[in-house]
């Protein structure tokens, strides 16, 4: 059996596709795989190093405002979409499954003119415009928050999987790798761990109030593993407990495992993953895009499992005076993380992988 997994842009929107890929390969080792990306988007690096192929479409912004990009719309839409015919026609795949964004888009047009199964995975909680156009194609639609409005063909409803994230994180056990997570950060064994993470790229404001917040933190004996993003900058005294600065982190693993809390974006890996491995959190949607950050951690919030702050709340203050206390709570810690554990399905990418079979079938 051929599958072509088509999507990409980010870390967030290339990582369902890989733990898909590698959920299939699980179910029968001799499926072959290929990718279909854009190579400004980070697919280009981290399929391949995934061993996969990768196969291009150009990429496509949708134009914001009438000008000269909007003249050229068409045309570039025409070569995507010839571009993706070529490789369908080359792949020869039993089934396509899109995960949104630019390169869905063509890759749903070609396997519906070659009429080849499609399968569609919407990763957030509010679908964009390729998914939207993709579900009118195909019974097969995935969603990974229970309320996404999102329909299959027909006005069936979407089957709720949640999201394909890697395995090192879906089968964490985080007691029996905290005091491994924690040595390998630089960090105090016993001390409460707020972990902070502005998801792929970082956040700046994030940076900014706990970095501002650092001596009531380390004043109060929280330590922090503060992950800052690859164009970031920080540079921070230790004030009364450790306060470690990492730009990026591979084993996020590790990262959840030290942790007691998370301070974190909510793009839809990040709340997956935290809430999966049962840590309480402090969910600050990024303030712009169509607002699917806020309705990413709903689910986690409404369950008492994380506090959401708008963007514009969050300051050292706040931090200081209601992160600090939670922080030096176990109980109510504790409280929050069983509460997030049963909202969002790990098992996400079996599920898919599964839809897909029975797509190609
Ligand atoms: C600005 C932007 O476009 N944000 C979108 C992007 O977020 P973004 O790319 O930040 O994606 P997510 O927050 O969903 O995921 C980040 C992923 O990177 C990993 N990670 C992060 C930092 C680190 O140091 N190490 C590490 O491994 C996390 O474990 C997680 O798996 O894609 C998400 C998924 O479609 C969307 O919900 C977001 O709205």
């Amino acid at each position: 059996m051929r599958v072509l997994l088509a999507g990409g842009g980010t870390a967030g929107h290339t990582s369902p596709l890989l733990a898909t890929a590698a959920a299939l390969l699980r179910e029968d080792p001799t499926i072959e795989i290929t990718c279909l990306g854009t190579r400004e988007g980070l697919e280009a690096r981290l399929v391949p190093e995934a061993g996969f192929p990768l196969e291009f479409v150009p990429r496509m912004p949708l134009p914001r405002k009438p000008g000269k990009a909007m003249l050229q719309f068409p045309g570039k839409m025409r070569a995507q979409r010839r571009a993706a015919l070529e490789i369908i026609d080359r792949v020869k795949p039993d089934v396509v499954v899109g995960f949104g964004g630019y390169v869905s888009v063509p890759a749903y047009l070609a396997a519906r003119a070659r009429r080849v199964p499609i399968v569609v995975h919407e990763g957030n909680a509010l679908p964009g415009i390729a998914n939207r156009l993709g579900a009118r194609l195909t019974p097969y639609v995935a969603v990974s928050f229970p309320d996404t409005p999102l329909k299959a063909k027909g006005g069936d409803p979407a089957l709720y999987t949640g999201l394909p994230i890697r395995r090192m994180i879906s089968t964490l056990d985080r007691a029996a790798l905290r005091a491994e997570g924690r040595a390998a950060f630089g960090l105090d064994a016993e001390r409460p761990t707020l972990l902070v993470t502005g998801g792929s790229q970082g956040a700046q404001r994030i940076n900014a109030a706990v970095s501002g917040a650092a001596g009531a933190l380390g004043g109060a004996g929280v330590q922090v593993l503060h992950v800052i993003g690859p164009k970031n900058e920080l540079t921070l005294e230790e004030q009364g407990a450790p306060y470690k600065v990492l730009t990026y982190v591979d084993r996020m693993d590790l990262a959840l495992a030290a942790a007691d809390a998370v301070l974190c974006r909510c793009g839809s890996n990040t709340v997956t993953e935290t809430s999966g491995v049962g840590l309480p959190a402090v969910y600050v949607p990024l303030p712009i895009g169509n607002g699917e950050q806020a309705l990413n951690a709903a689910p986690v919030v409404e369950a008492g499992g994380g506090l959401l702050v708008p963007d514009a709340d969050l300051s050292a203050e706040w931090i200081a005076e209601n992160l600090v206390p939670l922080m030096t709570d176990p109980a109510r810690l504790a409280a929050m993380g069983a509460a997030a554990a049963d909202v969002i399905p790990l098992d996400a990418d079996d599920k898919l992988a599964a839809l897909v079979l029975e797509a190609a079938r």
